[in-house]
């Protein structure tokens, strides 16, 4: 197994990986809305954030959007859900993969979202 890092990603906050792979599967911990050291306050933008971490946490291993399979979305806010899916669709465009996406008490830091996502290889 591999820990995996990207200095375009915030650094993990905690003591945990920003990913980890085994075999030619990525683990992306969840994603804080994190650009520049800036946590995003803006749904929209803070989707982007999350997910673009994502991609350039797999994009270490040669992953692309395309790679990945499953998504969990954890909100702050389930009313900002249709902003949030408005991001998310256009990220993904045609690729969909498995998700879930719940309203939890609290995030880390007071983040409105974290997102984190499994990824195959090819
Ligand atoms: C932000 C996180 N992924 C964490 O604290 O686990």
């Amino acid at each position: 197994m591999k820990f995996l890092h990207s200095d375009k990603a915030p650094a993990a906050i905690g003591p945990y990986s920003q990913a980890t792979s085994a075999n030619k599967t990525i683990y992306v911990s969840g994603q804080l809305p994190i650009v520049d050291g800036e946590l995003q306050t803006d749904i929209k933008k803070a989707t982007k954030a999350s997910l673009d971490n994502i991609l350039h946490i797999i994009e270490t291993e040669g992953g692309k959007v395309e790679n990945i399979a499953r998504v969990g979305v954890f909100m702050q806010d389930l009313s900002q859900f249709s902003d949030m899916n408005e991001v998310y669709a256009e990220f993904f465009g045609e690729h969909k993969p498995a998700r879930s996406a719940v309203q939890v008490a609290a995030l880390p830091k007071g983040a409105i979202i974290e997102i984190e996502a499994i990824a195959e290889l090819d």
